[in-house]
């Protein structure tokens, strides 16, 4: 995928009512745009993942894939908040000239679709063939619906949701009190929080996996009794993330999830779901405790052109991402 940045020189409102002095979106795509301007596909990114979707989205987005540069134009940003390109607490303020770090404002998920829609007008997009996001992706998939300033043909939301619920701001709060923990937080630099980084990790994982598979695949011989193998992968992937993320994006971006709720300002969540006209698609992971089904339901049952489908798995909400071969079936029948 290509790599670049578009720099929008100009203050950019957010909805908080702070502006960012200016504003760097980093985004890839792959492929080109055809004559008819219908083979865009349009993918938003989940929590920690980056704007390269052949990355992170391999075997469903690739050279070889059912979303491959050989038929479509795919396009991926990064969101605000994250590390990987776009304006984030690293980044220069330039009130300060110093980095953000803590400073950075509160970004909320209607934010990142209005950085998508700059970035749409910039590359000269109307009309979306296909949007596709999973988790935080899809909360910024449906309000980049909702904005309603380009067409969206088609719609397909994975475990993800309209409106955060309190389970989920629970899960996201009790990781910023780990990041907020570490006293290094309030350090100013760019490993601030590490360590808590490394704890909020550990917490997320519960919420993104399953008793179930935590058995399947962590489970000790009767001999053990201490250095567990579960206790090893714990560590293994809150250092994993904190190898190539930081606790101020991490923290700004666990805000923005809980900032989901597509009622506010609008006049209902049922009336702003009805609005869509796209077809869509929703499809959640059965064994999702962090995005259950339920709210997934809730999407489809109120948009007119939406059908749902369940994804049986024993990941959790990770089965959006690890569930390639179901994903793949279910996506070559909608598209
Ligand atoms: C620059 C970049 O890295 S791009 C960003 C990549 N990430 C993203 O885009 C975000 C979205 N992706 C994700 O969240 C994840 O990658 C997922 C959900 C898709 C997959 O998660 P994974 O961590 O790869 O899978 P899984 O839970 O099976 O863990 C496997 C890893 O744990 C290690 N592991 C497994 N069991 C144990 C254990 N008991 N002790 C220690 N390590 C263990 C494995 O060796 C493996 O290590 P590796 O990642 O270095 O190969
Ligand atoms: N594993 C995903 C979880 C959030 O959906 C991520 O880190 O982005």
């Amino acid at each position: 995928m290509n790599f670049q940045q578009y720099h929008y020189n100009r203050p950019f409102q957010l909805e908080n009512g702070q502006t960012l002095e200016n504003l760097t979106i980093a985004y890839h795509t792959a492929g080109t745009l055809n004559n008819k301007k219908d083979n865009i596909i349009w993918v938003c990114h989940a929590l920690t993942a980056n704007s390269d979707v052949f990355d992170w989205w391999a075997g469903l987005f690739g050279e070889n894939d059912l979303f491959n540069p050989k038929d479509h134009f795919i396009i991926c940003a990064n969101v605000i908040g994250s590390n990987y390109g776009t304006t984030n607490p690293l980044s220069i303020n330039p009130a300060t000239n110093t980095p953000y770090y803590r400073d950075f404002p509160t970004i909320t998920i209607k934010d990142m679709a209005n950085a998508h829609q700059l970035l749409a007008e910039h590359l000269g997009i109307t009309s979306i063939h296909l949007l596709i996001g999973g988790s935080l992706g899809g909360q910024q998939a449906l309000e980049f619906t909702l904005l309603d300033k380009l067409k969206v043909d088609n719609l397909v939301l994975l475990a993800t949701n309209a409106v955060h619920s309190p389970w989920g701001i629970a899960f996201n709060e009790s990781q910023r009190l780990a990041i907020e923990a570490d006293p290094t937080f309030n350090d100013m630099t760019e490993d601030g929080g590490k360590n808590g980084l490394i704890a909020a990790r550990t917490i997320a994982m519960l919420s993104y996996r399953t008793y179930s598979i935590y058995n399947e695949k962590q489970k000790d011989d009767h001999s053990v009794y201490t250095d567990f193998k579960a206790s090893s992968y714990q560590k293994y992937q809150g250092q994993k993330l904190a190898n190539r993320f930081n606790a101020h994006s991490y923290w700004t971006l666990s805000k923005a999830m809980d900032s989901q709720n597509i009622a506010r300002n609008r006049k209902s969540l049922e009336n702003s779901l009805a609005q869509i006209s796209s077809k869509t698609l929703v499809i959640g992971i059965s064994s999702d405790i962090l995005f259950p089904p339920t709210e997934q339901k809730i999407i489809a049952n109120h948009i007119p052109n939406a059908t749902y489908t369940e994804i049986e798995s024993l990941f959790g909400h990770d089965g959006f991402l690890v569930e390639l071969k179901e994903l793949n079936k279910i996506l070559n029948h909608f598209v």
